[in-house]
């Protein structure tokens, strides 16, 4: 297990009107609040900052799959960048002091840097365990991340392989909220999704808004933006994209809260995940020396 002292502290950058804390470790969003003190993003008390487990909230990066490795069943879950130590681009960490952008922003980058051994490279060879055999390939993953009154994050995957390859990739965004039961989630009306709270998969047609009545676990196959509505919090959470083809929302409600020994048993009320990703069968193929970008921005209005 690894020392949390040994862990390197977060970042912490102040916008015009909202705050950030991002750490290393995965190059996690831990937190994102604006203007009052209640935290627009999610982070569970009893989360783990040990440098081994991902935080139980904040914004993981899921990556290079999205959820259980398509062949290997001990592979960790959602990839292996979440659990990975991110070198910290900018601001420069030998500068004391923090970088700011363009007007109020405050701007920080981060990248990982993923290379397989000699042998798993060898497209020839069995793919062996552990993070190189997962996923045999070269890639470099750069994140930006921008705070202002919005919290905008960019992921770029480039093939830095003689291969092509196809992976997965997705921002696991825990969205606080006042009371799940009360919540709807705009823009996905239309859409099309896959259950997963059910045994089997079942592709299922979204009427209407997002609402909440037990435990959900959906991959919309959608680009739309979405807007999350919170009376309780008299708020609006709007998440815009570009370069995402799949929201993905998850609530454990009730049910299922128990098998998470990072969440209180009344956790699930408190937020909803809602992801912007590329997932399943839109998954993205990138040849050598390509690149993908992914972008999220969030912001906050209040309700009339
Ligand atoms: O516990 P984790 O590995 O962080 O995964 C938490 C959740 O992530 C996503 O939302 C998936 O769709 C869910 O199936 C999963 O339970």
């Amino acid at each position: 297990m690894t020392d949390s002292s040994a862990l390197p502290t977060p970042l912490n950058l102040e916008g015009s009107s909202s705050r950030a804390s991002i750490s290393p470790f995965g190059a996690q969003v831990l937190e994102w609040t604006v203007d009052s003190d209640t935290p627009v993003i999610w982070m569970s008390p009893l989360a783990a900052h040990d440098g081994v487990r991902t935080p139980r909230g904040g914004v993981p990066i899921c990556l290079p799959w999205f959820g259980a490795h398509l062949s290997d069943p001990e592979a960790p879950k959602h990839g292996f960048a979440r659990t990975a130590m991110w070198t910290q681009i900018s601001p420069d960490p030998a500068d004391k002091d923090i970088a700011r952008g363009e007007s109020d922003s405050t701007y920080a980058e981060f990248a990982l840097a993923h290379s397989p051994s000699q042998n798993s490279s060898q497209s020839d060879q069995p793919v062996q365990p552990g993070a190189d055999g997962y996923f045999p390939f070269s890639f470099e993953a750069n994140l930006s991340i921008d705070v202002a009154d919005s919290l905008m994050m960019r992921l770029t995957v480039t093939n830095t392989d003689t291969r092509p390859f196809t992976f997965q990739e997705a921002f696991h965004t825990y969205v606080a909220v006042g009371d799940i039961k009360d919540v709807t989630i705009e823009g996905l009306d239309g859409a099309f999704y896959d259950d997963k709270s059910l045994a089997r998969d079942h592709s299922r047609k979204q009427i209407g808004e997002v609402t909440f009545v037990r435990y959900t676990d959906r991959i919309y196959h959608s680009d739309a933006n979405v807007q999350i509505r919170d009376p309780r919090f008299r708020r609006i959470v709007s998440i815009e994209k570009s370069g995402s083809a799949n929201t993905i929302v998850w609530n454990p409600w009730s049910d299922t809260v128990g098998q998470f020994d990072d969440l209180e048993s009344r956790a699930w009320q408190e937020f909803v995940c809602v992801e912007s990703g590329n997932v399943a069968d839109e998954a993205i193929e990138l040849e050598p020396d390509q690149s993908h970008t992914m972008t999220v921005s969030i912001y906050v209005d209040s309700m009339e």
